[in-house]
């Protein structure tokens, strides 16, 4: 997860009450900020998580110590140092609209059974950052990270340390797949595992809800024929589009596309684009088709979307299916058996990675 210092913000005059709060005319905004308070340790780290997949840029927990309180003391959960009562410091890019993201935490955290404050909701307060410092600060928080022995992803400002691995160049911080979260470096271990056997070298790939690109990157990198990306988040499009060129692939090497967020939405990539990107349609000529689909989004549209990624895959191909926790693997599983098989889950800490091969 990004931790970063807290940026210094002008003073939020919507502090203590729900929504966002005109930046003062003299203000030249670059991000947003937005102030969850009084949150309980235990879930914070969830919390956090669920913010950086609704489009938070970094999310830091500190202390919730309002004015004169004493400093509270420390529990110990047996694996992490936590405060009692924390507050969630979340910056987002500017057009973010953080009241519906915070709706969305609202209604993740219920579905979870987290403790929600109060029944009123979660109290938070959203203020415009216009100080440059928190650029820099977002630099210094992020530096190269290795993610294997020779696999390591390089923010676009850092220079390689090992120049003979794998090196992911990314503009950190502003879409989910920095490559800290487990679910990312999970992935990107099994794709490092499959190149080592072989495995990507001229296939086709779709990276499912596409992010920051950092997968769609690493299949390029470890030798996939072409990539095409999706996202609902247009923010993460273009980033993944960026990123994308920041390492060398461009269109039609690697698409990142656009779309819905459901199974009623349209099927976003279309036979055009995959032959565009070197890939080939079903025998129905509409659905394209991929040798491995990798989709690192969450346990509700894993399911939802089980039709269309499952007929993403060519018969033979394989499915690589993470965001999800290690105690939801078996329903993923058993949503994915009619049409896979050989499925191996692999889990870092509470989350998991499935393979599977689609029958032929
Ligand atoms: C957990 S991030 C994964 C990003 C990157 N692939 C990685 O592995 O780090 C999930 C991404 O999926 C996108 N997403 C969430 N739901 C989606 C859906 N139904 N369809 C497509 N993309 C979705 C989010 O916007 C987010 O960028």
């Amino acid at each position: 997860m990004a931790t970063v210092a807290a940026a210094a913000a002008p003073p939020a005059s919507g502090a203590g009450t729900n929504g966002v709060s005109p930046p003062p005319a003299e203000i030249e905004a670059t991000c947003l900020r937005c102030v969850i308070s009084a949150i309980g340790g235990s879930i914070a780290d969830d919390i956090s998580d669920v913010l950086l997949s609704l489009g938070a840029q970094s999310v830091v927990v500190q202390e919730h110590r309002p004015d004169g309180a004493p400093e509270q003391e420390i529990f110990d959960d047996g694996e992490a140092k936590l405060w009692d009562v924390c507050d969630i410091v979340a910056h987002f890019p500017l057009e973010a609209d953080v009241d519906s993201c915070v709706a969305l935490l609202e209604d993740a955290m219920r579905e979870a059974d987290m403790l929600l404050p109060d029944s009123a909701g979660l109290v938070y307060a959203v203020s415009p950052v216009a100080n440059e410092s928190w650029v820099e600060q977002i630099k210094a928080s992020y530096v190269p990270l290795q993610i294997a022995d020779d696999l390591w992803i390089i923010p676009e400002w850092s220079e390689p340390q090992d120049v003979a691995a794998t090196n992911i160049i990314l503009q950190p911080g502003v879409a989910f797949g920095t490559g800290e979260h487990p679910t990312t470096s999970l992935c990107l271990r099994e794709l490092r595992d499959l190149a080592a056997a072989g495995r990507l070298r001229g296939v086709t790939v779709c990276d499912y809800g596409t992010g920051s690109g950092v997968l769609a990157i690493a299949a390029l990198k470890y030798g996939a024929a072409s990539v095409v990306g999706t996202d609902i988040d247009s923010l993460a499009v273009k980033a993944a589009q960026r990123n994308g060129a920041l390492n060398g692939y461009e269109p039609p090497a690697f698409l990142a596309l656009q779309c819905g967020a459901g199974i009623n939405d349209p099927e976003p990539i279309g036979a055009a684009a995959a032959v565009a990107a070197g890939s080939s349609s079903s025998s129905s000529g509409s659905s394209p088709t991929f040798d491995l689909v990798v989709a690192n989004i969450l346990r509700g549209p894993l399911v939802e979307l089980q039709g269309r990624l499952s007929g993403y895959v060519k018969p033979g191909g394989m499915l690589m299916l993470s965001g999800i926790l290690y105690e939801q693997a078996a329903e993923i599983q058993a949503a994915y058996g009619g049409e896979f098989q050989d499925f191996v889950v692999k889990t870092h800490q509470q989350w998991a990675v499935i393979t599977a091969v689609k029958r032929r």
